[in-house]
């Protein structure tokens, strides 16, 4: 095999490497009401089956549909959580609503819009219900008992927390929340918001994947912003007790991006580094202890394509997705684009009506046009040049 180190990575090979690194999966139950976002661990089963009972869909009157066009004698009512408890003979009716479960001997709620009442003598006035259940959500219409309703490895989407609830749970197995360590290096980084010197810079990386992350379940560890020092970078790397150790900067070949020899001193093995991406060429990945460790390059538009790429799927990966890769799409060019060269290139677009544009500039420290990017269009290895209306896969941006 071809060493990992000496060459650019395939992309599609970055990620199963990355994958393989995660350690087996934690396992926890919580309440559905903490469970939002987050991956079940367990198929889950309906414990019960919705409706429990046939219930009306409307407020109106149970009625035999054999007894149309009535008149009925109104006998009693049915309310949601309170039923009727008699029985429906021919030529009765009982008053209902919403929800409320239809009375034996009933078979069909007529909308009160098309009733006239008058003491208990029940009229039609209007169409009535045109056929024999009209009105009528029947037992089981959602889903029966022992019915599978959510797999493993799907996302508790608001939804299906709703329908795992009205099963029957109240809780759900799930992957352990990740904890992320989040570091930024650079001599040349100060906080946002502090006074800026002429060779300085605001740190944004940080607060950027704080950012990307913020939909995951994920605890974050703030561990600052280092120095370009080895032995400073070092010690912080040694103390971390995290699951995923995400640094930023310092990942390229200069005499100061110190981050993969710090790494190592503090015992990391690096798995692979330098993938066949633009932008984010220098990523490297590895272990460090228990922990995985994603470096990303410091370049702004790097760091937010590496997180998008790398960071935020490992999450889902360790979290218990089933599917933790981004989605793209297709959509049509609305202005040519270049061949390619030798790495998969992710380049910041705008999708105005469903067309197209890459920006002009693709620099990897231009934030104002990764910020005004809607999507980014991946351009396989070596793809020819496109010409105006050709198909391009896209990744849409939040
Ligand atoms: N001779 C070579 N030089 C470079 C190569 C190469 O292959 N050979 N690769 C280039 C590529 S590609 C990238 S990407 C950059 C990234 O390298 P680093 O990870 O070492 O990034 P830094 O040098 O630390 O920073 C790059 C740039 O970004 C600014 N920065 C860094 N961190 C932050 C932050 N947290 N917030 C805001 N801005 C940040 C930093 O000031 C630099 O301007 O290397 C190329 N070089
Ligand atoms: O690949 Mo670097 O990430 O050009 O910006």
């Amino acid at each position: 095999m071809a060493d990992p180190m000496a060459a650019l990575l395939p992309l599609s090979d970055a990620w199963s490497r990355l994958f393989a690194l995660a350690p087996p999966p934690a396992i926890e139950r919580v309440s559905l009401i903490d469970a939002a976002g987050r991956w079940t661990a367990d198929d889950v089963r309906a414990l019960r089956t919705q409706p429990s009972a046939d219930l009306s869909a409307m407020d109106g009157y149970a009625i035999r549909f054999a007894d149309l066009p009535g008149p009925w004698r109104v006998i009693g009512e049915s309310a949601a959580g309170r039923g009727f408890a008699g029985a429906v003979n021919p030529g009765e009716a009982v008053r209902i609503f919403t929800g409320a479960p239809l009375p034996p001997g009933t078979d069909t709620v007529m909308v009160q819009e098309e009733a006239a009442r008058d003491g208990d003598v029940l009229r039609l006035d209007g169409e009535g219900p045109a056929m024999h259940g009209r009105n009528v959500r029947r037992r089981g219409l959602d889903f029966s008992e022992s019915d599978w309703l959510v797999r493993s490895g799907e996302r508790l989407t608001p939804a299906r927390l709703a329908l795992i609830g009205a099963a029957g749970h109240g809780s759900v197995a799930v992957h352990r929340k990740v904890r992320v360590a989040i570091v930024a290096t650079g001599d040349e980084l100060v906080a946002p918001g502090a006074p800026v010197g002429a060779t300085q810079l605001p740190e944004t990386n940080r607060l950027m994947l704080a950012a990307q992350l913020a939909d995951l379940p994920v605890t974050l560890v703030d561990l600052g912003i280092l120095p370009d020092r080895r032995d400073a970078l070092e010690a912080a790397f040694r103390a971390v007790d995290a699951d995923l150790l995400v640094t930023s900067g310092g990942a390229s070949v200069g005499d100061h991006d110190l981050v993969r020899p710090a790494l190592e001193a503090a015992g990391a093995v690096i798995d692979f580094w330098k993938i066949a991406l633009r932008p984010g060429k220098p990523v490297m990945a590895g272990r460090l202890g228990g922990a995985v460790v994603l470096g990303l390059p410091g370049n702004p538009v790097s760091a937010f394509v590496t997180t998008l790429l790398f960071v935020r799927p490992l999450i889902a990966h360790l979290a218990g997705a089933a599917d933790p890769l981004p989605r793209t799409r297709t959509a049509t060019l609305a202005e040519p684009l270049g061949a390619n060269g030798e790495r998969t290139d992710y380049l910041r677009a705008e999708l105005h009506d469903g067309r197209v544009t890459a920006s002009t500039l693709q620099d990897s420290a231009m934030l104002r046009t990764l910020a005004r990017a809607t999507c980014l269009i991946v351009r396989e290895p070596h793809a020819p040049a496109a010409h105006a209306g050709d198909s391009v896969e896209i990744l849409d941006l939040a």
